[in-house]
């Protein structure tokens, strides 16, 4: 196939995105550096998307900013379109406090990393459902209703989890209490923060094929942010790949697993030596990502690249179109086949692709 380098505003656009975003940059000191920079994606409706990358590469940027809630004092800047069905589109930038408020939970939920934090712990799991429904104005009983169908559905007691104090619940049940709680109003999209990261890998895996099941029954959009690649590959339809604050890598999941073509997603890709490996016997990627205020001139992987030459030093790569909806930001993705094989090429089995789904 052709190379076909992009320009620097192309984005692999969707049929039929529910979110776009486009040129989110975050910024803490006026422009000076960024803890996001400059992303475009679209989020189409009905889609698992996967978002990888290391600690610290702007992840939880990049999910905070679908919302507009940024942590304070970060300046978020750039353009989000919420596409509701059958609706006018919503600037999310655009919207008061209060239609920002009621985005948040009605049309667009988010479940944090540590259900333990986000649970008040001096009241029972009901009272978190009540309180939220009646602060968007919804009716309780109803709600309480679904409630218990999500409690359900999520393989819990709904009863004993309603009555329970936080500390009554194990981590899973607390995580998955927590996801019930986010889908209650409704919403059309559930964006998860290292949802399952404090809980071991079975109940990990368990989760992950409940949040399949429920994406299918709700017709949900997804966004599931991990640093854990394999995990993800089991779920997500598309991957976005993530390196110091910049989306370097998109495509669908068969795709990246199978035929990466960024340096970085490979070698992420062989610090687990097999797919179905756990995250314990994960290798790290020699090297440091840089800090915000230490970007790199040019790629920002380039320090630690086996095929850096003078242009990545100098020049931001844009997207090359390394097969149909799959970019990569890499002057040398065809190289980097040769170059950064992948380990574990005969041990795919079935994890990748959303094939558990
Ligand atoms: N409130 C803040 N003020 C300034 N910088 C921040 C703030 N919160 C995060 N950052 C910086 O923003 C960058 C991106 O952080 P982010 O939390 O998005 O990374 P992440 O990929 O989600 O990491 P992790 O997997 O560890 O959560 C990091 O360099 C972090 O230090």
């Amino acid at each position: 196939m052709e190379t076909d380098q992009t320009t620097a505003d192309q984005v692999y656009s969707t049929d039929d995105p529910i979110v776009e975003i486009r040129d989110a940059a975050v910024t803490y000191d006026d422009g000076e550096s960024y803890v996001l920079d400059h992303v475009s994606i679209d989020l189409d409706r009905g889609e698992i998307l996967g978002v990888v990358g290391e600690s610290g590469s702007g992840k939880s940027m990049l999910a905070s900013s679908l919302l507009d809630a940024v942590p304070s004092p970060g300046r978020l800047m750039g353009k989000i379109t919420y596409r509701p069905d059958g609706d006018e589109p919503v600037d999310v930038l655009d919207l008061e406090k209060d239609e920002l408020r009621s985005l948040r939970w009605e049309e667009i939920s988010m479940v944090f990393q540590g259900a333990m934090n986000s649970f008040n712990p001096t009241m029972p799991i009901r009272t978190h459902f009540e309180e939220t429904l009646k602060a968007h104005d919804a009716d309780v009983p109803e709600g309480i209703d679904r409630a218990e169908e999500l409690l359900e559905d999520l393989h819990l007691e709904p009863e004993r989890i309603l009555d329970s104090y936080p500390h009554e619940l194990s981590g899973g049940m607390q995580q998955r209490a927590l996801i019930a709680l986010s889908l209650v109003l409704e919403p059309d999209v559930l964006v998860m923060d290292e949802p399952t990261a404090a809980l071991d890998l079975l109940m990990q895996r368990s989760i992950l094929m409940l949040l399949s099941d429920l994406q299918e029954k709700y017709n949900l959009t997804m966004v599931f942010i991990t640093h854990d690649l394999p995990l993800v590959a089991a779920l997500a339809d598309r991957m976005a790949i993530m390196y110091a604050f910049r989306l370097i890598e998109i495509g669908e999941t068969r795709d990246i697993v199978e035929n990466a073509a960024h340096p970085y997603t490979r070698a992420l890709l062989n610090s687990t030596p097999n797919l179905n490996a756990p995250l314990s016997e994960m290798r790290p990627i020699e090297g440091q990502s840089p800090a915000p205020i230490n970007m790199p001139s040019g790629c920002a992987y380039h320090p630690r690249c086996p095929l850096a030459s003078e242009e990545c030093r100098t020049d931001v790569p844009d997207y090359h179109d390394v097969a149909p909806d799959h970019g990569s930001a890499c002057y040398h993705w065809r190289e980097s086949y040769d170059e950064v094989p992948l380990v574990y090429e005969d041990s795919l089995g079935g994890t990748a692709g959303g094939e558990s789904r």
